[in-house]
């Protein structure tokens, strides 16, 4: 039987690992053409609506920020129905009035990795160019703002989000040069995520806690992992309770752009696309190419 679509996933980072929250869940294991996701996702109910949750690191954090099969994560949830992420992350702070244990919801993101991830569901024959001029969807963004405002948290409306290739933390003189660089927030999974959800035609959000002040700060003592699981484990509750606010509030239908994010894109003429390729992107492409009978 088919199974209701799941419009709504948070994807859980550092510290948050399960939603405990979650009523009549089912835990769905899928796999993509692009390899398994980083965990089974589990499927709830929050405050009636079905939302799907799917730690990155995998329960245990067991996967490395390169490690990550972001193009597997997102292509499990679109196949589940998701028309929506938010994005829960630690991040470290590079800014004096961005204080540990506040919330940033980014607007901008910078790449700085370094080649070695999965970028796009696309090439090997169809060429597309998705526009990330605006990186994240500002109709999710606002709506995890005024849950976050609504829970008591203390949060930033706004922010570039640079991320870096890691696992390392960053040195002193590359904090430097992202602060010059005019980033606010560091990590290191918003890219490919949040392109990928992009490819995908989902609306991506993110709802960053900063742990720390990374390494640029005098006064303060240069991040470590501990700190900043310590630091997300001590903002956890505020990240729950938020998303269920927003699980109540957001409204189904969606006024963005994201659901047409691919209208544009294409660069390859699609009569040429080849047969697997659609049926392998099918649950992204369908609307646009279907595969022949
Ligand atoms: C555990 S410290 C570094 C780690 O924390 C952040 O994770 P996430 O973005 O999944 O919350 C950062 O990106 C690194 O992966
Ligand atoms: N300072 C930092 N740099 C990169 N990723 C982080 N995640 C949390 N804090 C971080």
């Amino acid at each position: 039987m088919a199974r209701e679509p799941v419009k709504l996933a948070i994807i859980g980072g550092s510290g948050l690992y399960e939603m405990e929250a979650l009523r009549d869940v089912e835990e769905v294991r899928i796999s993509t053409p692009f390899g398994d996701p980083s965990d089974a996702i589990i499927v709830g109910t929050l405050e009636g609506r079905r939302v799907a949750f799917l730690p990155r690191h995998g329960r245990g954090h067991r996967i490395s920020p390169s490690e990550i099969n972001s193009r597997a994560n997102i292509y499990a949830l679109k196949t589940l129905g998701v028309e929506r992420i938010v994005a829960v992350s630690a991040c470290g702070s590079l800014r004096e009035e961005f204080a540990p244990g506040h919330v940033v919801v980014p607007d901008q993101l910078i790449d700085a990795t370094k080649g070695k991830r999965a970028y796009s569901f696309f090439g090997n024959g169809l060429v597309v160019h998705i526009s990330m001029a605006d990186p994240f969807c500002p109709h999710l963004s606002e709506y995890v703002y005024q849950a976050v405002k609504a829970v008591g948290g203390t949060v930033h409306k706004g922010g570039t989000f640079i991320t870096i290739e890691g696992p390392r933390f960053s040195t002193k003189a590359e904090s430097r040069v992202w602060r010059q660089w005019g980033a606010d927030i560091i990590g290191m999974t918003a890219v490919p995520e949040a392109q990928l959800a992009r490819e995908a035609e989902i609306c991506y959000a993110a709802m960053a806690h900063v742990t720390d002040y990374d390494v640029w700060r005098e006064a303060e003592e240069p991040v470590t992992a501990e700190m900043v699981i310590r630091r997300l484990a001590a903002n956890v509750a505020l990240a729950k309770e938020a998303i269920r606010v927003l699980a109540r509030t957001l409204p189904e239908e969606r006024p963005c752009a994201c659901g047409s994010a691919l209208q544009h894109a294409f660069a390859t003429d699609l009569s040429l696309v080849p047969e697997p390729l659609k049926r392998d992107l099918a649950p992204i492409l369908g609307k646009y190419l279907a595969p022949s009978a």
